[in-house]
């Protein structure tokens, strides 16, 4: 792992895989960190992969919130452009998904190919963000910490085995850095600038995804023309986690079909 310096900023980030071989991009959702997509880095050894902690999490700078779309978006190009990465696939999860479609409309000499995973290009609305930062200002993550675990996975999400690694990956984020990036995700509706993209495209959807619903992912899917939509069964809003190996091997399928291997 290696912070990269900004003027105004320090992200996280980590690099691995064989230097010359196809690049892969990785974002994370709210609430997460780079660490998410172990099990995924695990399965991809022949691709060249950045992942990096998005602002206010991980070990990347918790600046003062409310943070802009645009600001994450920059933040992603700047780290590319740092590291000598372009024409990537962009595997973005969640407010990363939202990240990946901004960047592509913004940079597409920077995205060979997105993978949508439980995104969309509005996810809920205003009012309900506030409701959750209001409930972050007040009482810290733990103030929406069942209520997120219930989103993330669904009915029976007290018996999933890895519950207590998952809350505290959510309580180990920065109240600053959480309510920020809400704050970005209730400013953001891409629907017209994604329907202007065409570009390889996977979209992936958790069966029982209570944040990113599959109609959800799938009417973002269908905005761009030619995409593909995958639905993961066993899986909710963090389908790396909960099928790890569907997850990788439908990824793989992905950057085969498109050559980017
Ligand atoms: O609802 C949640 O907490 C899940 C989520 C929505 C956008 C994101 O990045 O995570």
């Amino acid at each position: 792992m290696a912070l990269v310096f900004f003027p105004d900023l320090r992200l996280n980030m980590e690099l691995s895989g064989p230097e010359s071989a196809a690049p892969v991009v990785l974002l994370h959702g709210l609430g997460t960190h780079l660490r998410l997509w172990d099990g995924v880095v695990a399965r991809l050894p022949r691709h060249r992969i950045l992942r990096l902690d998005m602002r206010g999490h991980g070990l990347s700078d918790v600046p003062q919130g409310p943070y802009a779309m645009g600001a994450l978006i920059h933040d992603v190009e700047r780290v590319m452009a740092q590291v000598g990465l372009r024409d990537a696939v962009v595997v973005g999860h969640s407010v990363g998904g939202m990240i990946a479609q901004g960047l592509a409309v913004k940079r597409l000499d920077l995205v060979r190919g997105m993978v949508l995973c439980n995104t969309a290009a509005r996810i809920g609305i205003a009012s309900q963000w506030q409701a959750r930062i209001d409930a972050v200002r007040a009482g810290g993550m733990e103030g929406i910490a069942d209520a997120t675990m219930a989103r993330w996975s669904g009915r029976n999400w007290r018996d999933l085995p890895d519950l207590a690694q998952r809350r505290a990956m959510l309580l180990a984020t920065p109240p600053e850095g959480w309510m920020g990036v809400a704050a970005a995700i209730a400013g953001t509706d891409f629907y017209t600038p994604t329907a202007g993209l065409t570009l390889p495209t996977l979209a992936i959807a958790g069966i029982s995804d209570g944040a990113t619903p599959p109609d959800l992912v799938k009417e973002t899917a269908d905005l761009i023309l030619g995409s593909r939509f995958q639905l993961i069964r066993g899986a909710g809003h963090l389908p790396m986690l909960d099928q790890p190996d569907s997850y990788a091997t439908a990824l793989s399928a992905f950057l085969e079909s498109i050559g980017h291997v």
